[in-house]
């Protein structure tokens, strides 16, 4: 074999160019006559090491923060992974759903098992909001025959051994750092989740015997500063406003490459700001409806000039209609043994509901329906990734899958008011008594 050369590596005065064919010989001759062998220089390389090791660790402050757990492996474990895989007919998929104790993962396993699908279930069950209300959640699908594998989409290996197990016909990705202001308080977690997990997790799928297809969530704020609406799909997303943002965009070109490279069949759906009974009590909806029981005063942002702040507050059923059908109408993927075997399917569309409300709108329809008017201050958007509107082209989802969302904000609120109080009390303390 020729000697392989490493071309890459500086080549400015001082620095290496290695042979490595002969690398290994040359290395102990190095050993005795290099500086390698001065203790003193060694001492230092260690105490660089350390260094290095604390600042690392460090940077990893703010993602530790948020509390993980993991439980998985053992024959047990196993019976229940392949029970729930389990599909009704031949016909039926069998999807696993990241994100499965989230808000929108619970209601799409849901809807997956209701028509007889297999669904395994994963979610690391953080601590970014109060994961009671994911255990209540678990519980819920659990009554369906769904398990919920305890772990986190990094865990590579317990990736491997669920693909080992059960033949996935789809992915259902939707774990996810979400929250749009929360990534100036904590941006490592939107890298880890967003970024690095969904990284592992394409590497499992493009590795895995047969490849699944895979349906993603991205995000609305992918359209970030962008003026004209509605948002389309063909508009740019090269300006986005939160590192939230950043990393689904990120995520949008990532998953990109798996499909060029290895042939995975990917859709990613730009959700806008989902609403509904067991949601996020992260989102503005949830938390104004706590504290305006709480008789607590709720923030509302406005934009330049007094400009209300709108959303196109898209209600969980419809987000569900069409997260199905873009799953239904997803292709194979071409892939075998990590090698593409010819063009996939790459798709994007937008999941909105193409009628924004201002957010003094939604206040007014939670005073309405809680029977409390609540205390309200008016501030500046702070400078914080938010964006002051949204607003869907659904057009090319209706076409391909004929996705039409069909309830307003009003009808939403009422069902997400409804659950509220039965799961909550009238309380307004976010703590469930039961
Ligand atoms: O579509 C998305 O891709 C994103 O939707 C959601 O983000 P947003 O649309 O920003 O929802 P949300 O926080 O409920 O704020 C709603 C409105 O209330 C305003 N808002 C908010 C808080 C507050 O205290 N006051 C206030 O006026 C605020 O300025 C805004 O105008 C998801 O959280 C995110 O994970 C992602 O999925």
């Amino acid at each position: 074999m020729p000697p392989l050369v490493i071309d890459n590596f500086p080549s400015t005065p001082g620095k290496v160019k290695v042979e490595r064919s002969n690398y290994f010989g040359r290395m102990s001759h190095h050993w005795q006559s290099s500086s390698l062998a001065n203790p003193l220089l060694w001492l230092f390389g260690l105490a660089s090491l350390a260094v290095v090791l604390v600042v690392l660790l460090n940077s990893l402050d703010g993602y530790k923060a948020v509390h993980i757990s993991s439980t998985w492996g053992g024959a047990q474990w196993e019976k229940q992974v392949r029970l729930s895989a389990h599909r009704k007919r031949s016909d039926n998929k069998v999807v696993l759903v990241t994100g499965a104790a989230g808000f929108v993962g619970m209601h799409v396993s849901l809807a997956l098992r209701k028509r007889g699908d297999g669904v395994v279930g994963l979610d690391n069950f953080n601590s970014y909001y109060d994961p009671s209300l994911k255990r209540a959640r678990r519980k819920v699908v659990e009554n369906h025959g769904i398990f919920i594998v305890e772990g986190d989409i990094n865990d590579a290996a317990l990736l491997k051994k669920l693909f080992d197990m059960i033949s996935f016909t789809h992915v259902m990705h939707l774990a996810a750092q979400a929250g749009v202001r929360y990534a100036m308080e904590n941006p490592s977690s939107y890298v880890h989740s967003n970024i690095a997990g969904l990284v592992t997790l394409l590497e499992a799928c493009k590795s895995a015997q047969p490849q699944p297809a895979v349906i993603w969530a991205s995000s609305s704020s992918v359209y970030g500063l962008n003026t004209k609406v509605p948002f389309s799909e063909l508009d740019r997303t090269d300006r986005p406003a939160s590192l939230y943002a950043a990393t689904k965009k990120a995520g949008e070109e990532i998953t990109h490459t798996y499909n060029h490279i290895y042939g995975l069949s990917i859709t990613g759906l730009r959700f806008f700001t989902v609403y509904g009974p067991w949601g996020r009590p992260d989102m503005a909806y949830f938390s104004f409806t706590r504290d305006i029981l709480a008789g607590k005063p709720i923030t509302v942002y406005q934009g330049p000039n007094q400009m209300e702040l709108a959303r196109d507050f898209t209600y969980i059923d419809d987000i569900v209609k069409g997260c199905v059908g873009s799953l239904d109408t997803a292709k194979k993927s071409t892939g075998s043994g990590g090698k593409k075997r010819g063009p996939a399917q790459y798709r994007i569309f937008n999941l909105g509901n193409t009628s924004p409300v201002t957010v003094p709108k939604l206040v007014s329809i939670l005073e309405k329906l809680l029977k409390v008017k609540a205390k309200k201050y008016i501030v500046a958007m702070p400078g914080n990734g938010d964006v002051p509107f949204t607003h869907a082209n659904i057009s090319l989802a209706h076409k391909e899958f004929g996705y039409k969302p069909s309830t307003d904000l009003s009808t939403g609120l009422k069902k997400f008011v409804r659950w509220y109080l039965s799961f909550y009390g009238t309380r307004g303390d976010g703590i469930r008594r039961s």
